[in-house]
């Protein structure tokens, strides 16, 4: 199916190759692309520049074992753990750029054991279409062990987040009823459009006399905290009146200091659950804390809906409909509402954060987007879903953002069955990642990549199985990333407020991402927040 050249390697489907027939007809379903051009993938080319050995012959139809996928060799145990402490080594924090680095040395496929991870990693889309492809009813993803290990320690349900198998299933059939379909999610526009007006005067009322805000991070946080807050628990928590809530306030701090250890605790030996190490007794603190305002929140809603028993069914509010659902327990209930809160806070956040410094870097895409926003709405009138849809260069705006900083740099799966990528078998049960960062910088795929450029998005400017990549920012599949849709209304209606009524600058260094489990800035965000008049 595919032959290494001695500098290229060339993917041909040949018409008599079931196999092939097949995969060609997955690819084709899943990115729904014009299959005449797969027999001269682009996306084949993607490393042939930057793969070491271009000299060997790989015979047709040849696959190989698991144990030939290239990688960097570590140390018994520990793998390659040590690199990521020497002092020219790559870094958990910007472990983004070490799979990058990998790919560029060892080609679209390879493997690596850091510490107790072991992993293979590809960086080749048409190749991880195939595990998309081969995934079954129960996606199984990494565990984010940290958070795992303490809900087993302390004996409470894993969640939505953490569970597999039927496990899973059950949180996700419950959850999805209510956060999948797009009439549920579309029944809290006129709330975000509320909650987004009043975020603006927040943020007008805390402008320096620069024009800028300190602690934008927090107070970002604060807007994404209000908008989950109307769909959890159909009330407003307050985080945008004068004075924030005692425990939200609490919530931000802990759930800051929740999501940087987690990311020394995923990559580094889980010694953890040996013994309690400093950073992992400071993990443990930020949980319980988490856990703690989560089940205030929902005891509240529970004492609520002891009082109010046979209310109407006209509009459940999510955590009612949770609390009510027979087929969870009420501890099962606590998990999955504290992981949508803890999912669904940081994420918007920092997407958030990245948008606005792209457009605030970007002054001929911010004047484009806001011509785009007063031609749709000349008097500031309510977002409605309607007008959500209209929105084509926002989004165009919010992709590109996230092709450049995806605040989820890698995909992860732990595949069900023996599968052939690239040529070699992975044994069923083997982690899989899609290498997300350096798939979307690859010029290849990406013409001058470093630019932003909202445009690559727009109708007619990109080949479409380019575009349906920027999906696997959410993830894929059955497991795919469940609030994408309210994060995406949440994000649209506060981005256009802010562009309506504000002109955004940046006049500092470039800001750099790092890792905090999600890819976050490296500094705060000293932005300019001009008023407009008017
Ligand atoms: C910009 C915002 C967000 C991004 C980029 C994002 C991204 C992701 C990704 C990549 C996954 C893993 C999917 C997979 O393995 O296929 C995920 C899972 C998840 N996300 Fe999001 N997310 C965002 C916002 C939200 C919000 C607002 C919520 C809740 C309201 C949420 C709740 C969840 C949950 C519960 C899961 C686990 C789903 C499961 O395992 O079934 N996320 N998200």
């Amino acid at each position: 199916m595919a032959m290494r050249h001695s500098s290229k390697l060339v993917l041909t489907f040949s018409s008599t190759s079931k196999r092939s027939e097949s995969i060609k007809a997955r690819w084709t379903e899943v990115i729904r692309v014009d299959t005449t051009t797969l027999d001269r993938c682009p996306f084949r080319k993607t490393y042939t520049l930057q793969t070491k050995d271009t000299t060997t012959t790989v015979p047709e139809n040849k696959t190989q074992l698991f144990e030939d996928i290239p990688g960097p060799k570590g140390l018994p145990i520990v793998g390659t753990l040590f690199d990521y402490f020497k002092k020219d080594g790559p870094r958990f924090n910007k472990m983004f750029k070490a799979y990058q680095q990998r790919a560029f040395d060892y080609g679209p496929i390879y493997k690596e054991q850091i510490g107790a991870i072991s992993t293979v990693v590809i960086s080749d889309p048409v190749e991880y279409n195939k595990v998309i492809c081969s995934e079954g009813k129960y996606p199984n993803r990494r565990e984010m062990e940290p958070m795992a290990h303490y809900r087993r320690k302390k004996k409470i349900g894993l969640g939505l987040v953490n569970a597999q198998g039927e496990e899973w299933h059950k949180h996700r059939y419950v959850v999805s009823k209510k956060m999948l379909k797009m009439k549920e999610v579309m029944a809290y526009c006129e709330g975000l459009d509320i909650v987004a007006e009043d975020f603006v005067k927040h943020l007008m009322a805390r402008l320096d006399d620069k024009c800028e805000i300190k602690g934008l991070e927090t107070d970002l946080f604060k807007w994404s905290m209000e908008s989950i807050g109307i769909f959890l628990f159909d009330e407003r928590i307050g985080c945008l009146g004068d004075r924030t809530p005692a425990q939200a306030q609490d919530f931000i701090i802990n759930l800051h200091g929740f999501f940087k250890l987690m990311q020394p605790l995923m990559y580094n030996l889980p010694i953890y659950k040996l013994y309690p190490t400093k950073t992992w007794k400071q993990y443990e603190q930020y949980t319980d804390n988490i856990l703690k305002i989560g089940r205030s929140y929902v005891d509240k809603k529970a004492e609520q809906l002891q009082s109010t028993e046979n209310q109407s069914n006209e509009h459940v509010p999510f955590l009612t409909y949770l609390l009510s659902n027979q087929s969870l327990t009420p501890d099962e209930a606590l998990s999955t509402a504290t992981d949508l809160l803890v999912s669904a806070t940081e994420t918007t956040t920092t997407s958030s954060l990245w948008i606005l410094y792209s457009l605030a870097k970007n002054h001929e895409v911010q004047d484009k987007l806001y011509k785009e926003i007063e031609n749709l709405l000349p008097n500031k009138e309510q977002i409605t879903p309607e007008i959500l849809s209209q929105l084509s260069y926002l989004k165009a705006v919010v992709k590109e953002t996230f092709r450049l900083y995806p605040i989820t740099f890698a995909t992860s799966r732990h595949i069900d069955d023996d599968l052939e990528v690239n040529q070699y078998i992975i044994p069923a049960g083997t982690h899989v990642q899609g290498n997300l960062y350096a798939m979307y910088h690859d010029p290849k795929l990406y013409p001058d990549p470093e630019s932003f450029k909202p445009e690559r998005w727009l109708d007619g400017e990109m080949d479409r199985k380019f575009k349906s990549l920027s999906n696997l920012v959410w993830g894929h599949g059955a497991r795919m990333c469940i609030g994408r849709r309210f994060a995406e209304q949440e994000m649209y209606i506060m981005l256009t407020k802010i562009i309506q009524n504000f002109k955004l600058e940046y006049h500092h260094e470039d800001i750099e991402p790092i890792l905090n489990t999600v890819m976050t800035p490296d500094r705060p965000l000293r932005l300019k927040f001009i008023p407009r008049s008017g």
